[in-house]
């Protein structure tokens, strides 16, 4: 704390103005602090970090921030990273010179000003309405964020809309839900034939699904919660990141994935505990438990092309990733990467398999969970899971591919059933005598392959 306030020729505004009913100089400065000094102490908020926006109540002006909170402090029932620090000033003169500077300085900041927010009633505990109601409008509606609302009514509902918006009507799509909305807003906007155009809108999460794992992802990375306040306040900062979209392919049918693609014990645990979904995301853990005591094992192949350090995995391939159909002229959404694979040098590695995972972010969900080939190891892993150590496991090979090719088998002692395979928490395909196995999905129990093409859409994420 200093006692003066030196004032620069560079200042946007400087003046006195009444804080708490006293009197203060207060400045924003060129570099965006907001700067006051009362009874000689300083304080000062950054508009870029701080300020969501501003209000006019009579002859005051609220200045509507949110600062990141001490540890141990808890604000109630829904805990976050920040707390409300608003500034309430009145300037002796020229209030509408200090709100057309507030104004210019946030509207400098490339900000998102309008937003579709889909809200999935339907999801994890079913509390997506509630969290974004008490959580998420209220930070919106202090940023002055012009919000378009839709509740999802239905699956596949979010990707039936973004096939058809006029994208220019917005600066970002927000998705108050689980990763399942995220996905099909992707495909949706990757289906269209503007493509191109429309994955440059960002899209944002507000965690309220059972599987959170993108933007868990995003905010555990510099430290935050994984929580609607974070999650909320890092869109309304308007940062955005790239993030890879893997192309799972079986012929002509395409699925585009942002998280993760898995096979066996993973994706039974994810698909089968949908009977305990009453539980929350505890279900994934419970279900867990059981699926290790009785470990299933499956027959089957993978094929890759390794990642540059990663070459030394698997022998060499009798065949490679297999050649894509010609595509109609009717397709006229994104095909997948347009990369070369035939000539490279893919290896494979024959099973049996406790389960395959692909992975394009770092957390699966909020709670991980990967797995090897013994039940003790596996729930000594389990333990692990949250720190990540588990990769470190002899029981776990764990390597970087540039593209992928699986060949799902069944169960080793029981040639009858086979699997379900998973992508981002939907069912791709269900084998034979598997869970809901008379359910529709979009692919079979067969060969498909996995390509990956980097930075392709846009994440509202926090600044790295
Ligand atoms: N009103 C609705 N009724 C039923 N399903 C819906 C509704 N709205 C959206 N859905 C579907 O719910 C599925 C799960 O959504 P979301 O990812 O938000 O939640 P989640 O809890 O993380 O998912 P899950 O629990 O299935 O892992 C999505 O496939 C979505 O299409």
């Amino acid at each position: 704390m200093e006692n003066d306030q030196m004032i620069s020729p560079t200042d946007i505004i400087t003046g006195i103005v009444y804080i708490d009913g006293e009197l203060a100089m207060l400045t924003l400065t060129a570099d965006g602090e907001l700067r006051s000094t009362e009874n000689g102490l300083r304080h000062s908020l950054s508009m870029k970090k701080d300020v969501l926006g501003f209000v006019v109540q009579g002859k005051r002006i609220r200045v509507k921030a949110v600062v990141e909170k001490d540890e141990g402090i808890c604000c109630g029932r829904f805990s976050g990273d920040f707390v409300r620090k608003d500034l309430v000033f009145e300037p002796l003169i020229d209030q509408n010179g200090w709100c057309d500077s507030l104004r210019q300085y946030l509207d400098s900041l490339g900000r998102p000003k309008r937003l579709l927010v889909f809200v999935n009633p339907f999801g994890g505990k079913k509390s997506a309405r509630e969290i974004f109601d008490k959580e998420v409008k209220p930070l919106f509606d202090d940023a002055d964020v012009q919000l378009e609302i839709q509740e999802t009514k239905y699956q596949l509902h979010a990707k039936e809309i973004v096939k058809s918006i006029d994208v220019s009507n917005y600066d970002g799509i927000v998705c108050v839900s689980g990763d399942g909305v995220l996905v099909e807003v992707v495909n949706g906007l990757l289906e269209r034939a503007d493509w191109r155009t429309a994955l440059k809108l960002p899209i944002g999460m507000v965690p309220a699904g059972t599987g959170n794992g993108m933007i868990k992802s995003l905010l555990d990375t510099v430290g935050l919660q994984c929580c609607a306040n974070s999650a909320t306040i890092s869109i309304i900062r308007g940062h955005k990141r790239s993030v890879d979209v893997a192309t799972i392919a079986q012929g002509n049918t395409k699925f585009f994935s942002v998280l993760m693609l898995a096979w066996g014990l993973i994706a039974d645990i994810d698909i089968e505990s949908e009977k305990f979904r009453w539980m929350g995301s505890a279900r994934i853990d419970f279900y867990a438990l059981q699926r290790i005591l009785c470990l299933r094992q499956y027959n089957g192949r993978i094929i890759f092309l390794p990642a540059p350090g990663f070459e030394s995995y698997g022998q060499p391939a009798s065949c490679s990733l297999y050649k894509e159909p010609t595509v109609s002229d009717k397709a006229l959404g994104y095909q997948g990467p347009d990369t070369k694979f035939e000539d490279l040098e893919w290896k494979e590695i024959n099973g049996p398999f406790v389960t395959i995972w692909l992975h394009n972010v770092p957390w699966g969900a909020e709670n991980t969970l990967t797995a090897p080939a013994a039940k003790l190891v596996l729930l000594s892993l389990m333990r692990q899971l949250s720190s990540g150590t588990h990769v470190e496991s002899p029981y776990i090979a764990y390597l970087k591919v540039k593209a992928f090719v699986l060949e799902p088998g069944a169960l080793i002692d029981e040639p009858g059933k086979e699997g379900i395979i998973d992508s981002d928490g939907e069912v791709l395909a269900r084998g034979k005598r598997t869970y809901n196995c008379d359910k529709k999905a979009l692919m079979s129990y067969d060969k498909l392959q996995i390509t990956v093409d980097q930075g392709l859409a846009t994440l509202f994420s926090p600044e790295y």
